[in-house]
């Protein structure tokens, strides 16, 4: 396959190239950057030393098999129509395409999507759940990092009505790479190291995508408490749901429905009992962990999930897909297990 990531110098992006520069099916790799085209890719990250292999201009990009836009936020959605009459299949890694409504996506986002008729054109891009719908699409967005953790935790839970919908809260961590490379006074190394906060609080980009996609499992609209938090590591998420569950449900019927989804899946995984998610469980993999437990005393589900942020949150699902829309196994470039220590 030719294959080609915008936004190549980004963390994303280099995630992407990490991953794409061992795929065997990717014969040519192609990567742009507004920024450093006409350089070699050692110049600006020395540790690609010996790959041979440079940036252009996002112009310059011939016709490609497959697109990975890994743009921030509003760049990839005025382009898109224009890749797609190229043949070229797109996965966005952004959140362009994410949101089934253009004026949910202007409120949230603050920008007006330029390409409107294209949403409904886009598969969100979560394979455990909607695998079926992303085989063989030419358009799909990747979902965002805490999305991916929450959904995947409690899509199956609401799917079988196992959760009271009124009260759920989302508790978020994320490591700093979560934010990208781009500076902000918030993410340097003073205001993060030896620090812990909340950001966002009710108000992050992120809670209108878990909503419409709980909403669509549950069956009904509904709403989230979603709290992100950064914490002094690079890497990581984990997070942290509580729910009521409904009348007589126990622990044994939410592990039940949780190994039915997932006991054919590669990436999700469910722990032993006892055992709780640590972001190093998928640190540098592609591979989510889950656990939860009924806390006797509140009739509360606690329910933990963990994945990296850059890998099952972001290029390592991309990957997935991509192998997903050309019918590669669906594994393929992505077998590896976490980095540990
Ligand atoms: N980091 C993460 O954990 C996750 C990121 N994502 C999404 O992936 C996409 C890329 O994120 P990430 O790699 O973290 O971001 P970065 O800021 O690290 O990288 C974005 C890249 O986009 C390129 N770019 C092109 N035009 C512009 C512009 N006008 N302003 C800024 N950058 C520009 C830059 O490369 P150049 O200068 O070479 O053109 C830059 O390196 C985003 O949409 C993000 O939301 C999704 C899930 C998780
Ligand atoms: C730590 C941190 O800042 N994280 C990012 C989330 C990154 C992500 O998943 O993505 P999208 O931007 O693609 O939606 C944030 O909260 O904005």
């Amino acid at each position: 396959m030719r294959v080609g990531v915008l936004g190549a110098t980004g963390y994303a992006g280099q995630e992407l190239v990490r991953l794409l520069r061992r795929h065997e099916e990717v014969e040519e790799l192609v990567l742009s950057s507004s920024s450093v085209a006409g350089q070699e890719y050692e110049e600006v990250y020395p540790h690609w030393c010996g790959q041979n292999i440079g940036f252009l201009h996002d112009e310059e990009v011939s016709d490609l098999d497959v697109l990975f836009c890994a743009l921030p936020h509003g760049l990839t959605a005025s382009r898109t129509r224009a890749f797609l009459e190229r043949n070229m299949k797109v996965i966005d890694l952004g959140a362009d395409f994410r949101l089934n409504s253009a004026d949910v996506y202007e409120e949230w986002y603050k920008l007006k999507h330029p390409d409107v008729e294209l949403l409904s054109k886009a598969v969100y891009g979560l394979p455990e759940l909607y695998r079926e719908k992303i085989v063989g699409q030419s358009l799909v967005a990747n979902p965002g990092c805490y999305p991916t953790a929450t959904l995947l935790a409690l899509v199956p839970l609401l799917k079988a009505q196992l959760l009271q919908t009124e009260m759920l809260i989302i508790d978020a961590k994320s490591g700093v790479s979560g934010a990208g490379r781009g500076l902000s006074l918030g993410n340097h190394f003073s205001e993060v190291n030896e620090n812990f906060k909340a950001y966002g609080v009710a108000s992050h980009r992120h809670t209108p995508e878990i909503e419409q996609e709980l909403s669509r499992a549950a069956g009904r609209p509904l709403t989230i408490n979603f709290t992100p938090h950064l914490v002094p590591m690079t890497r990581g998420m984990l997070i942290t749901i509580y729910a009521k569950v409904n009348e007589g449900v126990s622990e044994e019927d939410l592990r039940r429905c949780w190994l039915r989804h997932y006991e054919t899946e590669q990436f999700v995984h469910l722990l032993p009992q006892g055992t709780w998610p640590q972001t190093k469980y998928a640190s540098g993999s592609n591979h989510a962990f889950l656990q939860l437990t009924v806390d006797q005393r509140t009739g509360n589900a606690v329910i933990v999930s963990t994945i990296d942020n850059l890998m099952k949150g972001a290029a390592g699902q991309a990957v997935q897909n991509m192998n997903l829309i050309m019918g590669c196994p669906e594994n393929q470039g992505l077998t590896g297990t976490a980095l540990w220590p």
